[in-house]
């Protein structure tokens, strides 16, 4: 036997038998040169077929790591790279010398793709492989899409495709989609396998040359697939185009399912939609990368190790947060205020874990809560000495936060932190009652905690920068998304649905009904508009935050008028169902009936109808027809406004932490890449036109008034999203 010589883009130090091909680095980094790999993986293949001395070609990646698929930044450049990889995936498969695939770490995208051609494949075991082309707004464009349902059949494959999902070694071995799993080097067994392979015949090896897998009912299956994937895709193009292909791999010779899947491809890289979804994943990656006014940053932060928690409060929100802690690893102490409302939450916690348990199983993952050093319940303060870190999570009250905390600065160790789960509440004035306001800082978990990938984190006037860091750290070990945010009433993500959910109010006054509202947020993509949202969430919850404000409740001040507040227009709408015991999905009537106490099934109420119109009669308002647009652009839009004013006062660092927040926190479909880079789309002079059109035609709604920072963006001359910060302290003669 004879080996090819390393033939390679890039260094392979381990010494190994002449044979390689090595392929792209795992991540390629902003201007990694991938028409350059590209052009190296065709070379190398080119000579190792031309070379008599090479028998074989193993390709494997460099570092331990196969490939993490194009560079993502390449396809908005103008030079749109990886159409090229196709023909290179069918060059390594023509060969007539055996390929073999080593496949490390990681094969994604066009990474797998590229195994695809491969003759055979080898995993590591703890190699992850997957197309998640789709989660980026594309599809598996080098082919992939026609191999794989040929390699695994049709319903895996579409499993795979269409929800972009990394799949385990083992699982891809059950597939069939590898050949091998080794735990030895992975490289090394793949020369050994292509030595064994010389000579013998490749034909049945070539995916293009199989028939795709039949299924007795192939249609029917299809048919059903398709309904499935267009519910879960939301109005996401990507998901049913990667059925599209797939479809034409059933139905079309290879050559003809190639030409579909490119087509395809091609309508999908030009949508919008891919490029919001590519905006989004290095959004998501960007907001990791802290920053403060004060110049504190990630760079120089280091967290702390927290080696056992607290969580105190065992209600919605403890149970979620105890969960994701067991769930990461952590021993945590759960604490109520007493025996009954512990066994409650002590069964909660129980069950939903015992949940948890048996998803991760499915995924051959195990899950250890019955230890008590992993998960421990008490009544007792003096159990919290020795933790690292508490979670506070009882209710939003101000004076019981401040007593808890009080306590929390006695009792803890000295370098304990101290966390409050608030969607509203002030940290500084929750960290003035502690000895050490530098180590308290604010987790927003959202509901449920356990489930949610949202972490807002807060830091108030003292919060030290290790705690943010250390904070930063938590969520990253609870699979979640942190998102640093200044502190101000409701944050980034409450404080921009107030005027959201504000302006759905005021058009259910003006003579829009729940449903039409709700219809026109979800057709955007909403996973649920505002008023089911509402009734699932419970329409007291602020119905008591606007009864501590003052603005309605008891302490009203006689004679207010009822649909005005310190003299801006104000509905009392939500305040009139609460008041008649109408809270939600939990008494089986809210802005919807449901089929009873605690139904899920929400169902437009002609109460509600009639309610609303005796309501405008009451209060002489003219109902009239509002259309879709107007119903969009009133509530989008000063959402919109708020977050140019957070922007402006520096409580976020960049437009990416508004965006990752509502995608992750607040149903903001992912396709259109969040709040404000869907502004960017939609154009700056656009929106302020709108919003100064409603602000006149509305003047006593202050959410209305186009934000300031907004005008001078749009005084600049719209700039794109990635310089809007740069422009926050210029100056603009215009204005
Ligand atoms: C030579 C053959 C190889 C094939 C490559 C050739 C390409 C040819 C084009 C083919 C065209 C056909 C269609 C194919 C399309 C694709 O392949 S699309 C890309 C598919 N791949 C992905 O979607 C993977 C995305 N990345 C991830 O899921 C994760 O990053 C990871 C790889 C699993 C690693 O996770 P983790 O360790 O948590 O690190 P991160 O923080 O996520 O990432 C670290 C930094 O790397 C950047 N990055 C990662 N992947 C990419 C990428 N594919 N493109 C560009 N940049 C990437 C990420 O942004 C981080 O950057 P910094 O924040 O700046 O550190």
């Amino acid at each position: 036997m004879s080996w090819g010589r390393h033939i390679a883009p890039g260094q392979d130090n381990r010494k190994l038998p002449e044979v390689q091909v090595v392929i792209s680095p795992l991540h390629p980094t902003r201007n990694s040169p991938c028409l350059a790999v590209l052009q190296a993986l065709e070379d190398g293949l080119k000579r190792a077929d031309a070379d008599p001395s090479v028998k074989a070609v193993t390709i494997c990646g460099e570092n331990g790591k196969f490939s993490a698929g194009a560079d993502i930044r390449g396809f908005s450049s103008p030079n749109k790279q990886g159409l090229g990889l196709g023909p290179i995936v069918s060059l390594i498969e023509r060969s007539e010398k055996p390929v073999v695939a080593a496949i490390e770490g990681i094969a994604l995208g066009g990474g797998l793709e590229v195994t695809l051609g491969c003759h055979y494949r080898i995993a590591h075991v703890q190699a992850r492989m997957g197309l998640p082309e789709v989660t980026i707004g594309l599809l598996p464009g080098a082919e992939g899409t026609q191999r794989l349902p040929r390699l695994i059949g049709v319903p895996a494959a579409l499993d795979i495709i269409t929800t972009g999902r990394h799949i385990s070694a083992s699982e891809a071995l059950k597939l069939g989609l590898v050949d091998e799993v080794v735990e030895e080097n992975t490289v090394e067994a793949a020369i050994r396998l292509a030595n064994r392979l010389i000579g013998q015949p490749l034909g049945h090896r070539r995916l293009s040359l199989k028939p795709v897998p039949k299924l007795p009912n192939m249609e029917a299956f299809l048919t059903e697939a398709l309904v499935k994937v267009k519910k879960r895709a939301q109005g996401c193009l990507a998901p049913e185009l990667c059925f599209q292909a797939i479809k034409a791999a059933t139905e079309q010779p290879f050559a003809d399912g190639v030409r579909k899947e490119r087509e395809l491809f091609n309508i999908l890289l030009t949508s919008g939609q891919a490029k919001a979804l590519q905006y989004a994943f290095f959004a998501e990656r960007a907001v990791e990368k802290w920053t403060t006014p004060s110049g504190a940053s990630w760079k120089t932060a280091s967290p702390q190790p927290i080696r056992k928690a607290a969580v105190i409060g065992l209600g919605t929100m403890g149970r979620g947060i105890v969960t994701s802690l067991v769930k990461a690893k952590i021993p945590v102490v759960a604490l109520e205020q007493d025996l009954e409302y512990l066994n409650t939450g002590r069964k909660a916690v129980m069950l939903l874990l015992e949940r948890e348990a048996m998803k991760m199983e499915q995924g051959g993952q195990t899950l250890d809560f019955n230890n008590p050093a992993r998960l421990q319940f008490a009544v007792d303060f003096d159990v919290l000495r020795d933790v690292d870190l508490v979670i506070e999570a009882v209710f939003e009250n101000m004076a019981l936060k401040k007593e808890i905390f009080n306590k929390l600065s006695r009792i803890c160790k000295p370098e304990a932190f101290l966390c409050t789960n608030t969607s509203a509440l002030n940290i500084d004035e929750i960290a003035s009652v502690t000895s050490r306001p530098q180590q308290v800082i604010g987790t927003h978990f959202f509901s449920p905690a356990h489930v949610m990938r949202l972490l807002e984190i807060i830091y108030g006037r003292h919060t030290s920068p290790t705690t943010i860091a250390t904070a930063m750290q938590l969520a990253k070990v609870m699979k979640k998304v942190g998102v640093v945010v200044g502190n101000c009433f409701g944050f980034v993500g409450n404080r921009m649905m107030f005027p959201y959910v504000q302006q759905a109010v005021f058009l259910l006054e003006e003579g829009s009904r729940p449903e039409d509202v709700d219809q026109v947020l979800e057709d955007f993509g909403f996973k649920i508009g505002p008023f089911r949202m509402s009734d699932l969430a419970g329409l007291d919850v602020g119905w008591r935050s606007r009864k501590d404000q003052g603005l309605t409740g008891p302490t009203l001040a006689p004679g207010t008028s009822a649909r005005q507040r310190h003299g801006y227009r104000y509905s009392p709408l939500p305040d009139l169902l609460c008041e008649k015991g109408r809270f939600g999905q939990k008494t089986g009537k809210g802005w919807y009936q449901y089929e009873k106490a605690g139904g899920r099934t929400a169902k437009p109420d002609p109460w509600i109808h009639s309610f609303l119109s005796e309501y405008r009669d009451t209060h002489q308002i003219k109902t009239r027809f509002i259309d879709q647009e107007e119903i969009l652009e009133r509530c989008l839009f000063t959402l919109i406004n708020e977050g140019f004013d957070i922007l402006a006062e520096g409580i976020a660092s960049g437009p990416e932490h508004l965006d990752v927040v509502y995608i992750n926190g607040y149903g903001w479909p992912k396709h259109r890449g969040g709040p404000m880079f869907y502004a960017s789309t939609v154009g700056l002079p656009n929106i302020l036109a709108k919003l100064q059109k409603y602000s006149e035609i509305h003047p006593d709604v202050p959410q209305l008034r186009p934000s300031a920072f907004l005008k001078k963006l749009v005084a600049m001359g719209n700039p794109p999203l990635n310089d809007w910060m740069s422009y926050l302290h210029r100056q603009s003669n215009k204005l």
